[in-house]
């Protein structure tokens, strides 16, 4: 059995009347990709706060390598975040400076013994990893949309967290390119054995990318599997409503 680096049980967040998690039960294993999908609003957002401990949950135990979360000191929450890569929607590079000045940034930032050649060296490297060595020198606003998620991606990934948790990494992107974005995710989740939550409405990222795949419905995960166990084999409406609204057949 694989060791779970992300387990959640019964865990439930209310804001006020709105229910939005009541009860949920997952686990990210070591060095898996697991996809959660699930409609607008329905609470992906605030299940990855509650992992980074951005958010605390009402009831119910969430623990990340173990531990807790709720219960960890602003000390040891700092530390969890390191080992956690968020990989944001919208890239989150900073236009004014170059693409070694964004990957330079979090190195400065967090791992203060690193040397100016120590660095370099590893701005090197996560450019390779992500094939874009060639941006370097270049600008954010030079780059396509997919350089730039690539380039977020090695932003985060130049840290070398354990857990990775990409938020919609393939949003807004033509299809080619998305496709591209996924072999990354799938290549990361091999060269640097990260363990991975990718969050996403788009159902060939679940596809290509997920292990496992598991769609949140009323704030309960409805179904926990393979991509082919949850679609194929999904007699449940509202998974199959899913399934039938991203793959237009007519
Ligand atoms: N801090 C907060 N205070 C009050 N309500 C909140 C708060 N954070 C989230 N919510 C509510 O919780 C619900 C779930 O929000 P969440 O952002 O997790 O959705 P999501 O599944 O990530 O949606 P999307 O796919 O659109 O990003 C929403 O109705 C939202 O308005």
């Amino acid at each position: 059995m694989a060791e779970a680096v992300i387990e959640i049980r019964k865990l439930t967040k209310s804001f006020g009347d709105l229910h939005v998690l009541r009860g949920v039960d997952l686990d990210l294993f070591k060095g898996e990709n697991l996809v959660v999908l699930g409609k607008s609003g329905t609470g992906k957002s605030v299940l990855i706060k509650i992992i980074v401990g951005l958010l605390t949950q009402d009831e119910g135990t969430l623990k990340v390598f173990g531990k807790e979360v709720s219960t960890l000191s602003n000390k040891e929450l700092l530390d969890l975040r390191l080992k956690i890569g968020f990989s944001f929607q919208n890239s989150a590079l900073y236009d004014s400076m170059s693409v070694r000045d964004n990957l330079d940034f979090p190195l400065i930032r967090n791992v203060k013994s690193l040397s100016k050649a120590q660095r370099d060296k590893k701005i090197e490297m996560v450019l390779e990893s992500v094939g874009l060595s060639q941006a370097i020198n270049q600008m954010p606003s030079e780059l396509s949309g997919g350089q730039r998620k690539r380039i977020g991606i090695a932003r985060t990934l130049i840290l070398e967290p354990e857990i990775m948790l990409y938020d919609e990494p393939t949003a807004g992107l033509d299809p080619i390119t998305c496709k591209d974005i996924n072999d990354l995710i799938n290549q990361v989740r091999d060269e640097y054995r990260t363990s991975s939550i990718v969050i996403t409405h788009d159902l060939t990222c679940a596809k290509d990318t997920g292990d496992r795949v598991a769609v949140l419905l009323d704030g309960q995960f409805g179904a926990v599997g393979t991509f082919e166990e949850v679609f194929k084999e999904a007699s449940e409406e509202r998974i199959q409503a899913f399934y039938d609204y991203n793959f237009i057949t007519k």
